[in-house]
């Protein structure tokens, strides 16, 4: 494993290994899901931790320069000191790296309301194959000059360059944050309070999350963390984030009421201070924590019509019976985001195959994709072709060849094996 401190430090090492023909893993927190930081075989880890130092933070646009290897906990940390914060936010937020959220084009918690990385990275600096620095490392709002390059490494997983520095715009912090934490009793009501929701709370909502009662047991059972509400078969967190205390309560205040008069969402609680609202958050964020200790755990990312959002998790419930320990679904309902998760006692074959390729071709046949933000890295690569057709994955390949001719850069993830 090496550690550089600077781009210049990146680009001589890859200039080494593109020059030897050897493979590169560039790998930032290490905490994503599908196993593109993690070497295969033998890849020297190339680790952005010692690259952590913030180059600039514009204090009147919201603009924050900083190296790869920033933790995203210690940039929103700084950011909220100067009244900002920043656009993204995630469970693994404490050792997560920006460098590898925008490399994996990583959604979160805040997308709802802030979208994707492709629209708050403003701009990327990044080491090639061949060690050339490209510095599009630019703080633009607005920057119509020949293709958008960037794009290409945002999501890219490291297998067409190393990104070592990020511009990235961040939101002014909101001086009224609220969350209330709902119970439904069934999934037709969640996806009517969603819209209800954005009736009501439209200009001030900045999460709508779901999770099933699977998952309220298993962080009850596992984690010891307490039901603030009624048991319900559907829970919701709903976060509104404004200006205004009590403009934002009042009109809280009138959603919970016209959704608990209706009968849509049967109990509820709310949360005005911070700690409460963390603990509310925690029903949500530590799920993936634990399901990890629930047993082997299957994991799928699904971006589905939100109207049908559920019906697989049912399916696969019928389908599997008791081959499965756990079936549950949760994620991010207001981005049409299902984590759909299956726990068993150990690994199985049989179980695998009862999931895949079923799990994608379900998903596929309703337009669907097979990774919503979590990528392809190793797990998932050969399932690209269920979300993208054959001249998608060619030109994909094209692009590979162009930027790392010899193939040195995160062999093995993002693009299927070749037979
Ligand atoms: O573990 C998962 O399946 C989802 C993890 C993460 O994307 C989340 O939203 O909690
Ligand atoms: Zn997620």
């Amino acid at each position: 494993m090496l550690k550089p401190r600077s781009s210049e430090e990146v680009s001589r090492i890859l200039r080494h290994c593109h020059e030897r023909n050897l493979a590169v893993n560039p790998q930032g927190g290490n905490t994503g899901l599908v196993g593109g930081s993690v070497p295969v075989f033998d890849e020297i880890i190339l680790s952005t931790a010692l690259m952590n130092q913030v180059t600039s933070f514009d204090r009147v646009s919201g603009i924050l320069v900083c190296q790869a290897g920033c933790v995203l906990e210690e940039l929103s940390q700084y950011v909220q000191e100067r009244d900002f914060v920043m656009p993204l936010d995630l469970g693994a937020k404490g050792s997560c790296h920006i460098g590898g959220n925008v490399a994996t084009n990583a959604g979160g918690l805040r997308f709802l309301r802030y979208g994707s990385l492709r629209g708050t990275v403003l701009g990327l600096e990044v080491v090639l194959a061949d060690g050339t620095i490209l510095d599009c490392l630019t703080s633009l709002r607005k920057d119509n000059t020949g293709y958008d390059l960037k794009q290409l490494f945002i999501g890219s997983e490291g297998t067409l360059g190393v990104i070592t520095a990020v511009s990235i715009l961040c939101p002014p912090r909101p001086k009224a944050v609220n969350v209330a934490f709902l119970g439904c009793p069934g999934f037709a009501e969640v996806l009517q309070t969603f819209s209800t929701c954005k009736g009501m709370l439209g200009e001030i909502l900045s999460a709508f999350e779901f999770m099933d009662a699977g998952c309220m047991q298993l962080v009850q059972q596992h984690l010891r963390l307490d039901n603030p509400v009624q048991e319900s078969p559907f829970y919701l967190l709903v976060e509104t984030s404004g200006s205004s205390t009590e403009h934002d309560t009042e009109k809280l205040s009138c959603f919970l009421e016209q959704v608990l008069g209706s009968g849509l969402v049967t109990d509820g609680t709310v949360a005005t201070d911070e700690s409460k609202a963390q603990a509310l958050w925690a029903l949500r964020e530590r799920i993936t924590e634990a399901l990890s200790r629930d047993g082997y755990v299957y994991k799928y990312d699904l971006s589905l019509p939100v109207e049908q959002l559920y019906d697989l998790v049912a399916d696969l419930r019928a389908r599997l019976s008791s081959r499965a320990r756990h079936v549950v679904g949760y994620g991010h309902l207001g981005d049409g985001n299902l984590h759909l998760n299956v726990t068993a006692e150990a690994f199985s074959a049989v179980l695998l195959d009862a999931l895949e390729p079923y799990v994608y071709a379900w998903t596929a046949g309703r337009r669907g994709s097979i990774s919503a933000e979590h990528g392809l890295g190793f797990r998932k690569r050969d399932a690209l072709g269920h979300s993208k057709p054959p001249a998608a994955v060619q030109l994909m390949w094209q692009v590979k060849a162009l930027l790392d001719p010899r193939g040195i850069l995160n062999p093995y993830k993002t693009l299927p094996a070749r037979a």
